[in-house]
């Protein structure tokens, strides 16, 4: 009672206002006819009638939803507000205290161990998987490219993301796509399925009440986890013994050296080696602390980069123009023949192809809200916020703000060109967040999406099939009626 007298009392002197909260369930009764789907249209509802920080309570969690980039910049800047919310603790389960979870110290710690598995160096290698999985979803889609059938993209770039993060996070190829039945990577889709579908449900959101009420759910939750956790920790046990090998028989070679693996090639470090080399005072990193980052980037380096490649085909089989824009750019920089391979350099000249990806993730967030938990009393943007004061940060809505961004809902990759630069609010584009809790993979994404996105264009026109999406919010960005396309191969 005390807290919320509190709250109520900072939040009214700061001018944080929100919709009528009832005792003891705050907000909840809002929710009672809304869903995923509709919950968009909800946050708009109540920006438009207390402006862009609002209140709100579920149960006795308060806090507020801010779409406000002055906020924004407030709480992705500071130290202090690193924590997240306890919406995450769904993740808990898979991902441990890997990085997207860690709090405090041992985030800090690991942050700054994590950094340099992303590399220039270390990504520039990865390029070449990048296009050789690309290749192979091309080419697994030659028999739908009939120019009507439609294809739903995210399912097809979803096997193909799981199959880059597997190869450069462990270094292990999962076949996700000549496969899709491999066990590793049924686990990985039914877990993430699974996990979305608890964020969007209250009544499976704690363990308890998932274990009470959906049990069956809970345990084939639990198995799924297990057996991804199995595997991983497979890889990270057979990946020491390589490296304690090495070390004992006079072959180690550090990061950045590419040894030669067994057929004379040049190895490719797996960001998990890297993580194996790595110590915090002197100590090396356990397999158990391994294991959650490894997993945590399989979790947030999968979905993510799919719901973005499969929205950029998307848009850009709906406009003919930026998608003539983009082939002519990729046949000058890539040239005429379809499976020449690219590498880092190449991909950084495809200039316009970034500023349709950056299009793409300001209208389409893969990540469209995030969350924070305040500790303590912080001074936010001139505004006093309590201790224990929950936040949601709505990306989705700030990126489609019309003070920020004129005509928000128009698909205009231009607002990203170079001598537009300064144009646009850091804090009013977020995608992959900002400040010292930013995503550690963005760059590693941007040249997943340019290798991907630009091999579908070498391959194939993409045509505006199927029905429009139809948002929802997931743990990551969705649709539910697909993310459609049609193709026609290319001929030139
Ligand atoms: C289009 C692709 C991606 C988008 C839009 C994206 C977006 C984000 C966002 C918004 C966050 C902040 C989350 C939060 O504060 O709760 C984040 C964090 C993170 N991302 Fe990404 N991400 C992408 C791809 C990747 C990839 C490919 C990886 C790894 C290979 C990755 C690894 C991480 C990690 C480890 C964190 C946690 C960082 C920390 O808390 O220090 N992400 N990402």
């Amino acid at each position: 009672y005390l807290v919320g007298r509190k709250h109520k009392r900072l939040f009214d002197r700061a001018g944080i206002t929100g919709p009528k909260a009832w005792p003891l369930v705050g907000n909840a009764p809002l929710m009672i006819n809304e869903s995923p789907k509709t919950v968009f249209d909800l946050q708009w509802r109540l920006i438009q009638t207390h402006g862009k920080n609002v209140r709100c309570q579920i149960l006795q969690d308060r806090g507020f939803m801010t779409a406000d980039p002055k906020m924004i910049e407030a709480i992705m800047s500071s130290q202090q507000t690193i924590q997240k919310n306890n919406l995450y603790g769904l993740l808990v389960n898979w991902l441990g205290d890997g990085l997207l979870l860690s709090k405090g110290k041992k985030w800090f710690r690991r942050r700054k161990i994590i950094t340099p598995a992303f590399h220039f160096k270390i990504l520039e290698q990865f390029v070449e998987v990048f296009d050789q999985q690309s290749a192979i979803m091309a080419k697994n889609l030659y028999d739908r490219a009939d120019g009507k059938t439609v294809i739903n993209m995210f399912p097809v770039a979803c096997l193909c993301a799981m199959d880059i993060i597997a190869e450069t996070a462990m270094g292990v190829k999962i076949n996700a796509q000549l496969q899709p039945n491999f066990p590793y990577v049924q686990s990985v889709k039914t877990a993430s399925g699974m996990l979305a579908e608890r964020f969007v449900n209250p009544a499976q959101r704690l363990d308890i009440s998932m274990r009470l009420f959906f049990p069956s759910a809970f345990a084939k939750l639990s198995a799924n986890i297990k057996a991804m956790q199995d595997f991983t920790n497979n890889v990270i046990s057979e990946r020491r013994d390589l490296l304690q090998k090495s070390i004992s028989d006079g072959t180690y070679e550090t990061t950045n050296a590419s040894p030669l693996d067994d057929v004379g090639q040049k190895r490719r470090m797996a960001l998990l080696d890297v993580l194996l080399q790595s110590s915090i005072d002197g100590a090396p990193l356990s397999n158990e602390d391994i294991r959650e980052e490894v997993d945590t980037f399989m979790f947030e380096g999968h979905d993510t980069t799919t719901s973005s490649i499969a929205f950029t085909c998307y848009l850009l089989a709906r406009h003919p123009e930026v998608q003539a824009r983009v082939f002519q750019e990729v046949r000058d920089v890539l040239g005429d023949e379809k499976d020449a391979p690219v590498n880092i350099q190449l991909l950084g000249e495809l200039k316009y192809l970034e500023c349709v990806i950056k299009e793409s993730l300001r209208l389409f967030p893969s990540v469209p809200i995030i969350g924070r938990h305040i500790v303590e009393d912080t001074l936010l943007d001139g505004k006093l916020i309590p201790a224990k004061t929950d936040v949601m940060i709505l990306i989705y809505h700030s990126q489609r703000d019309p003070d920020y961004f004129p005509e928000p809902n128009k698909f205009v990759p231009e607002r990203f060109s170079p001598e537009r630069k300064g144009e646009i609010n850091p804090f009013a584009y977020t995608p992959f967040s900002a400040g010292p809790r930013n995503c550690i993979g963005q760059k590693f994404a941007m040249l997943e999406m340019k290798s991907t996105i630009s091999k579908m264009v070498r391959h194939f026109e993409l045509l505006p099939l199927g029905e429009d999406v139809q948002l929802v919010l997931n743990l990551i960005l969705r649709s539910t009626t697909g993310i459609n396309v049609g193709l026609k191969p290319r001929v030139y």
